[in-house]
């Protein structure tokens, strides 16, 4: 195939699956999540085939009834599509009991992957505004994340690689997300089941090129998330993604979506618009000097976009 769509390009994980290479985010403003299932059937509509969702996101029950709309209109059976959701903190030692939500939410029987969202547990705390009435950010009175001192984050992984081992047919593959490279370590020392991706920020201002080339040498798959730089899409006003957008007849969010594809990494851009889902789907034949470019660029010019403050908590996160 010479000229793809983003949306034709699949890539294989470890356990034999193929995962779309391009999937829709769903991590909305908390005021466009009703947009959400309109985003969604959009999405599948124009040829998306991964959903990339959360039960933190509080959107999971719209992803859910633009699923069902979708298969009953015949667009689209559940076989055909792969859907992603993730345990939150909060639910680092019920991890079975956040796939059933999750999936009760999405009114599916399966989804393609859990992963595990953080390395991190969260004490739950009671908030009427918060998700299912946990709050989603504990936090003590300064501010600091409230942790459960005597929690593992390892504990997380630890029940989804038991549930996958006894065949628990809710899922067809676990990983993990925002594991540094020190933690991945641990992971691979302590389990038998390596994860099948791990989900982390990754653009050409955090190319994450060590945590890349361990990826590739344990065959996790990496899953680029905030591919624009979140919200307001900073990343596409980037002097040298214009440049670039030139030179190829692009648009910046088309770079940005290549660097990533191109280099093997699924990315999932999130948008409520559209007309820019639709765009998201241009491939871009860009070269892999190209790629060394921006490569290069991103260790000289390193900045995330996603800056959670109880990433504190994750020692070395903010460093990487
Ligand atoms: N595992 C984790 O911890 C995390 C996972 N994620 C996942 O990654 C997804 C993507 O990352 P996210 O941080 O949300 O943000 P992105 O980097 O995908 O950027 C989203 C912004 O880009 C805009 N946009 C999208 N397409 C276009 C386009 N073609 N032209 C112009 N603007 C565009 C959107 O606006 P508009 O809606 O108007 O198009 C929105 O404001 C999330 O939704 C979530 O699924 C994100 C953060 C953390
Ligand atoms: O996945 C995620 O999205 C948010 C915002 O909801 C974020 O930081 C979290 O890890």
């Amino acid at each position: 195939m010479l000229h793809p769509k983003n949306t034709e390009i699949y890539f294989t994980l470890n356990t034999g699956a193929k995962m779309p290479a391009l999937g829709l985010g769903t991590a909305n403003e908390i005021e466009q999540i009703p947009e959400t299932k309109q985003a969604v059937k959009a999405a599948i509509k124009s040829g998306y085939r991964l959903i990339d969702t959360a039960w933190a996101y509080r959107c999971e029950d719209r992803v859910g009834e633009a699923l069902k709309e979708l298969f009953e209109e015949g667009a689209i059976k559940r076989e055909d599509i792969f859907i992603t959701t993730k345990v939150w903190p909060t639910h680092w030692d019920i991890a079975s009991d956040s796939i059933s939500r999750s999936l009760e939410n999405l009114g599916v029987e399966y989804v393609d992957l859990v992963l595990q969202h953080w390395p991190l547990c969260f004490n739950r705390v009671e908030d009427k505004d918060g998700v299912d009435g946990i709050a989603r950010n504990p936090t003590h009175l300064d501010g600091s994340a409230n942790i459960n001192e005597e929690g593992d984050y390892l504990s997380t992984y630890k029940q989804l690689e038991k549930m996958y081992l006894a065949k628990d047919p809710r899922f067809k593959a676990i990983g993990v997300s925002n594991y540094p490279l020190d933690y991945l370590q641990r992971l691979l020392k302590e389990c038998r089941v390596v994860p099948a991706v791990n989900q982390v920020e990754i653009h050409p201002q955090l190319p994450q090129m060590e945590l890349r080339d361990f990826c590739t040498e344990h065959g996790i798959r990496l899953e680029s998330y905030s591919p624009f730089g979140a919200t307001g899409s900073p990343l596409t006003k980037n002097a040298l993604m214009q440049k670039l957008a030139e030179k190829y007849s692009c648009t910046p969010n088309d770079i940005l979506l290549a660097y990533n594809i191109r280099q093997g990494v699924v990315t999932v851009p999130r948008s409520v618009n559209p007309k820019n889902i639709v765009a998201n789907i241009e491939f871009i034949s860009l070269t892999k000097e190209d790629s060394s470019v921006l490569n290069k660029y991103g260790l000289e010019n390193s900045q995330r976009f996603r800056n959670e403050k109880f990433a504190e908590s994750i020692p070395g996160f903010r460093e990487n």
